[in-house]
């Protein structure tokens, strides 16, 4: 029986989406941003050397499209990424109206987003008082700090200091629906910020704020850092995903990294988490050892969170060639009836203005019996691919994209 993965590396657009000119780093539109052309051409440019040098080297990645899809998304060339495809390729497109997480990821299980999140204003204070009120209650604490709109790693550069002295949680927001608390996991207690979160979750989520998240930090003045024990408190999916389409057939679902918080849980059989480097191994164990008939979802979220919004172009670039690399193996290791598709979720330029995440295309890449181009589809054609591979029927608003190209089974 064939097996599926589905495998997001978070934030690797390929180019400006259509609609790019309704969404903004501070007052520029993305219009233009493109997280994978951007970075070839600083690498291919000798700009994005530390750690790593010259042009952007992804034979794996390459060789299934990926090249192909940055051509065929926005034109760029992509630097060193000029491989002919072996693979099944193209590009996919967003409906939903968030440029973020979740809304990536439930369109591409089949569920675009039928509502509009509840965002903060850009004003400082950015929360409601009754909101406020509810994390000085939950946390038995007379005061809040930020309150602002922020970056996670700027701001406890910024209130670190006063956080451990005054034992007030740190609660910033982003043009993401998020409500998001840094504290200090010895000081203030890495248990004590998970209730916290988990106990202000309710409240937002009646809201529509699409997640609470705990952002648990270490060290001190000068020398903060975020730890890995992040979890987000995700509203549920407002109707079934590809996960719990598997899982109705009586089929295994594993997830590996953060698909088990952005789908609440729901349709997840087993998971695990951990650093992306952590995360690697578990899908190669997954790929040797996963059930027949089964769907593993993973999500490598560090080009995102440890580069995209931290606006890293060597970083961006050196995960890249880390991922690639590691990739090749876990290739090797896939049964002949097996499907890999690689894809993301959204953009996050790090040569763009701002912080935040860029509304750009994603490339769709596979591995497995079926090979050609797929061209120019939509999010939830992914699930919908997945789920045909898998042989289990899908109503969602997909088309499976494997209709059509070489099927050998
Ligand atoms: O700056 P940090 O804390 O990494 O925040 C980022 O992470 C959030 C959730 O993915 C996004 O909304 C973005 O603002
Ligand atoms: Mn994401
Ligand atoms: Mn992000």
């Amino acid at each position: 029986m064939a097996r599926a993965f589905l495998v997001v590396m978070d934030s690797l657009g390929i180019g400006a989406a259509p609609d790019a000119g309704a969404y903004f780093n501070g007052d520029l539109p993305d219009t233009g941003a493109n997280t994978l052309g951007h970075i070839a051409a600083a690498c291919a440019a000798g700009q994005a050397e530390e750690g790593r040098s010259g042009p952007l080297r992804l034979p794996h990645l390459d060789a299934l499209g990926l090249g192909a899809a940055l051509r065929l998304a926005s034109g760029a060339r992509g630097e060193g990424l000029d491989a002919d495809p072996e693979g099944l390729w193209g590009v996919a497109e967003e409906v939903s109206r968030g440029k973020d997480t979740p809304s990536g990821h439930w369109e591409l299980a089949g569920l675009p987003v039928p509502f509009d999140w509840e965002y903060f204003p850009k004003t400082k204070p950015c929360f409601p008082d009754d909101v406020v009120a509810e994390v000085k209650r939950l946390a038995g604490v007379e005061g809040i700090l930020g309150n602002e709109h922020a970056s996670g790693t700027e701001i406890i550069a910024r209130l670190g200091e006063a956080h451990q002295r005054t034992g007030w949680p740190i609660c910033y927001t982003s043009i993401d629906s998020v409500f998001q608390i840094a504290a200090h996991e010895e000081t203030f207690g890495l248990e004590r910020l998970l209730k916290l979160c988990e106990g202000l979750a309710p409240m937002l989520h009646a809201r529509r704020v699409g997640r609470v998240i705990a952002r648990p930090f270490v060290g001190g003045p000068g020398d903060y850092r975020r730890t890995v024990n992040r979890h987000d408190y995700a509203l549920a999916p407002p109707g079934p995903t590809l996960l719990d389409l598997v899982q109705g057939a009586g089929r295994q679902t594993y997830t590996i990294g953060k698909i088990r918080d952005i789908f609440a849980g729901r349709g997840v059989g087993h998971a695990v988490t951990g650093a992306d480097a952590d995360l690697m191994g578990h899908l190669a164990e997954h790929v040797a050892g996963a059930e027949e008939g089964s769907l593993t979802f993973a999500n490598f979220v560090e080009f995102d969170s440890l580069y995209g919004h931290r606006r890293d172009v060597s970083g961006y670039a050196r995960h890249l060639e880390w991922f690639d690399a590691a990739l090749g193996p876990i290739l090797k290791g896939l049964r002949p009836d097996d499907l890999m598709i690689l894809t993301a979720d959204h953009g996050n330029d790090p040569t763009w203005p701002g912080t935040d995440h860029t509304r750009e295309r994603v490339p769709v890449v596979a591995k497995g019996p079926y090979s050609g181009q797929i061209g120019i589809r939509a999010f939830a054609d992914v699930g919908a691919s997945v789920a045909a591979h898998l042989g289990i029927g899908f109503d969602g608003p997909g088309q499976s994209f494997l209709t059509g190209n070489d099927v050998g089974l």
